[in-house]
């Protein structure tokens, strides 16, 4: 990777909370360059951290040492250039899934733009999802997967350079979480987004992921291992099932997370 293609950099970070025993290493020595326009999924087992290291890029926490940087400037907290999508959706329940949008549309690029111009992009942003018909419905009318398509809504709205995704499809059941895996594809090539995405998933790993890093189990997780998909796109899941690169790449993955990092709790 050159140097101009360190768009998102994680510089020595490590990463400690305090508790009622101490301080807990969460992290450490985690040094990770992504490219503009990357899409790079973290995987380890169950409190390994990778929430962790996605809040840190995100900003929403400062890392014990080490440095993060976004366009080489230094991430020192949350900013529009960098959303994030949360397992739990996080919509406010008494807006409609049009306002919910509306609301991070206005946050962004109110201070710019007439009303009609935020309504237009709160629009787009919902077709793009495939929600245009949704907007005044309230988050507690539509089903977990359309609830969180308005969270991916909402984020693209904003125009983000990058897209952070917390176990965005954990809470779906399978067949919902293929079809938004497809949509997200499908979206991520469209707007050439740089994505980071925490999953649990091997399958959803491989089918999305330019890169996987692979997290050594905690405390003081650390990066194992980094495998890079080579498998060309678009990406069509019926052809993947059979294709001996998928095949190397699934188990690849789940060589290091059931032999060289076994554990008995829950990874898909
Ligand atoms: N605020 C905090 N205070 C204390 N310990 C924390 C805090 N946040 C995370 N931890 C600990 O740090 C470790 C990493 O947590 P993290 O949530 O990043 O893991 P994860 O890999 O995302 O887990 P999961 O896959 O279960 O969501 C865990 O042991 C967790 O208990």
């Amino acid at each position: 990777m050159n140097a101009g293609n360190r768009f998102i950099e994680v510089q020595g970070v490590e990463q400690s909370f305090k508790t009622a025993k101490g301080l807990f290493p969460a992290l450490r020595g985690i040094d990770l360059a992504i490219a503009r326009g990357e899409f790079v999924a973290l995987i380890g087992h169950s409190g390994c951290g990778k929430s962790s290291l996605l809040n840190l890029i995100a900003g929403l926490a400062t890392p014990t040492r080490g440095v993060l940087l976004c366009a080489n400037k230094e991430i020192r907290g949350p900013g529009p250039e960098r959303a994030v999508v949360f397992q739990n959706h996080s919509l406010l329940p008494w807006l409609s899934c049009f306002d919910n949008v509306y609301l991070a549309v206005e946050r962004v690029f109110g201070a710019k733009e007439d009303r009609a111009r935020l309504r237009q992009r709160t629009a787009d942003a919902l077709a793009l999802v495939g929600l245009a018909h949704a907007g005044q419905k309230r988050p507690g009318e539509i089903s977990g997967g359309m609830k969180q398509r308005v969270g991916i809504a909402r984020a693209l709205s904003m125009e983000p350079q990058v897209l952070l995704m917390d176990e965005p499809f954990g809470a779906l059941d399978a067949l919902t979480r293929a079809r938004l895996q497809d949509e997200l594809l499908e979206i991520v090539a469209r707007t050439q987004s740089t994505v980071v995405m925490v999953t649990h998933d091997v399958d959803e790993a491989v089918l999305l992921a330019d890169r996987i890093v692979m997290l050594s189990n905690g405390p003081a997780a650390t990066i194992g291992e980094i495998l890079c998909v080579d498998l060309p796109r678009p990406r069509l899941r019926v052809e993947l099932a059979e294709d001996p690169r998928y095949l190397r790449c699934r188990k690849a993955v789940i060589d290091f997370l059931y032999t060289r990092q076994a554990h008995v709790e829950r990874v898909d």
